[in-house]
């Protein structure tokens, strides 16, 4: 039997970049939610079987009410998040608990509501062959690492290959137990900080392999004032170009 396939909607930030009046996942995209947006990706991923959604606790019973006017059947609970996206995904891992070792978990960020059910898919496919895997694209710009400048500031420290260098995206997922070994140790650490999940899973488990799943450079983060309408931008131009298909079709 195959393992379960249970995904969770990373949304317990407030969005502080964003200077919003509420937390940017609650931002209108072509009239939805941001949220809405990216649960919806995966109810529509037929290898996603479960999903839970972590939420800002203040708004969890709004996100309720989206789940249930969007209809969205695959959603099993709106929880609240944590006070880091480390503790809110500490928080998902708690609401999986029945779920077995051998089952799969797929983290998204809320804040990712271009996300494509094929990226999503290839996650869960790239998971038979890696205990974890991160959704990743190559950077188009040259990357480097800075120290405290000679006179105050910043200065270059060095320049890696760019071809070595990918920006991680979300999903990122795992086979369950992986997950839960990597965080038991994360959260015992007082020194624990990450930005991701695929982050935790190498520093504490070294010999686990953490797979990069090629993604697409429109699976945007919003995060700054202006994202949200280039995420429309997107979407319209995404839209146009399914039309376009099918007329060719
Ligand atoms: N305590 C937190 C912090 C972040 N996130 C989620 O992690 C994703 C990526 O985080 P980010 O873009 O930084 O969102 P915010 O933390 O809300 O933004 P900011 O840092 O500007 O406050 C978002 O979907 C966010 O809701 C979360 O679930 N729990
Ligand atoms: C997980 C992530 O989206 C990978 O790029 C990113 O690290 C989230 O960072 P944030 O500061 O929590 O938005």
């Amino acid at each position: 039997m195959r393992p379960r396939v249970i995904a969770a909607v990373l949304a317990g930030g407030v969005g502080a970049r964003m200077g919003a009046p509420s937390p940017k996942q609650l931002l209108p995209l072509e009239g939805r939610p941001i949220i809405e947006h990216s649960i919806a990706a995966f109810e529509a991923c037929p290898e996603v079987d479960e999903v839970v959604v972590l939420m800002v606790r203040e708004y969890v019973e709004r996100v309720e009410d989206i789940v249930s006017s969007a209809g969205f059947s695959k959603v099993t609970a709106v929880l609240p998040g944590g006070e880091t996206r480390t503790d809110t995904s500490y928080a998902a891992l708690s609401a999986m608990e029945g779920a077995a070792d051998t089952d799969l978990a797929l983290l998204h960020d809320a804040a990712r509501p271009l996300v494509r059910p094929a990226t999503i898919g290839a996650c869960v496919s790239a998971l038979g062959e890696a205990g974890a895997v991160g959704v990743a694209v190559p950077s188009g710009d040259t990357v480097v690492r800075v120290a405290p400048g000679r006179t105050g500031g910043e200065a270059v420290a060095q320049v890696p290959p760019r071809a070595e260098l990918r920006r991680m995206q979300t999903p990122q997922g795992f086979r369950l137990g992986v997950l839960r070994r990597a965080y038991a140790l994360a959260m015992a650490d007082p020194g624990l900080v990450a930005t991701d999940d695929c982050g935790v899973v190498l520093r504490y488990l070294p010999e686990e392999e953490v797979r990069i799943v090629p993604g697409e450079e429109t699976n945007i983060k919003v995060t700054n004032p202006g994202d949200v309408e280039v995420a429309e931008t997107l979407l319209r131009r995404a839209r146009a170009r399914a039309v376009l298909a099918e007329v060719d079709a």
